[in-house]
């Protein structure tokens, strides 16, 4: 089965661009909340998260504290790839996991991944696609859908490769500025990969 990464700095809208995918009948991996499910559920994973940022981690009820995760590793680049070694190992079993679950008349499928080129799952990718929009319009769709301050968000993009540096590497590009329609761009893409698994 053909192994489509898709990926996009935050706020690019690749989790928008993947439900049209979904909507055309395409299953979709999606890294970032299979990267959220197992820290809660996965026990090895907990104890690791627990020992590297502290029982704080997680409140009474087995939640894990965001807030708390995220105010020391945008911070601090060594903790971030401490946290990445945890979680990153744990969602590519996930998905091999969820290959096997993948109906076989699916003509190919998408995995969704904030960190495709900076984990080096790309690699295990037949195809990517990078979706971009530029820095100002980003930052304003985060800063809208989750409250969060510029400031907040620029610490997470500087963790990430640049949209230049991931052009380079991208085999497609989705431009999602708004200045084209996001949908036929989609569509042609649908076709193509449609027709290479023909
Ligand atoms: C740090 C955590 C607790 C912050 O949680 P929060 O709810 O605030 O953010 P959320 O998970 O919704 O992520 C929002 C966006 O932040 C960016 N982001 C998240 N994790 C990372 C990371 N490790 N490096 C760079 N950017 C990241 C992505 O653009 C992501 O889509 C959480 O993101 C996390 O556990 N990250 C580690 C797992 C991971 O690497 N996920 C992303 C790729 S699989
Ligand atoms: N073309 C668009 N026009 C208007 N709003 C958009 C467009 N694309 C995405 N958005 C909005 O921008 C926000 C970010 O989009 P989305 O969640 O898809 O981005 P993302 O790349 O998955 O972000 P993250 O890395 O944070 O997970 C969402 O609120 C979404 O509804």
């Amino acid at each position: 089965m053909m192994k489509i990464g898709i990926t996009g700095g935050i706020g690019s809208g690749k989790t928008t661009v993947c439900r049209i995918f979904e909507n055309l009948g395409i299953p979709v991996f999606y890294a970032d909340t299979v990267a959220k499910d197992i820290m809660v559920t996965d026990p090895v994973l907990i104890r690791g998260v627990k020992d590297a940022f502290g029982d704080e981690s997680y409140d009474a009820a087995g939640k894990l504290n965001n807030k708390h995760i995220a105010g020391i590793v945008f911070n601090d680049h060594i903790a971030l790839a401490k946290l990445n070694a945890l979680v990153h190992p744990a969602v590519f079993r996930a998905f091999d996991l969820w290959m096997a679950t993948v109906p076989s008349a699916a003509p190919y499928v998408l995995k969704e991944a904030a960190l495709l080129f900076e984990s080096g799952s790309n690699q295990a990718c037949d195809q990517t696609v990078l979706v971009t929009a530029p820095v100002p319009t980003r930052l304003k769709r985060v800063t809208e859908r989750d409250g969060a301050t510029e400031e907040q968000v620029l610490a997470r993009m500087n963790k990430q490769l640049n949209d230049e540096e991931k052009i380079k590497m991208a085999d497609f590009i989705i431009r999602n500025d708004e200045s084209q329609s996001v949908i036929l761009q989609v569509m042609e893409l649908h076709n193509r990969f449609t027709k290479i698994t023909e």
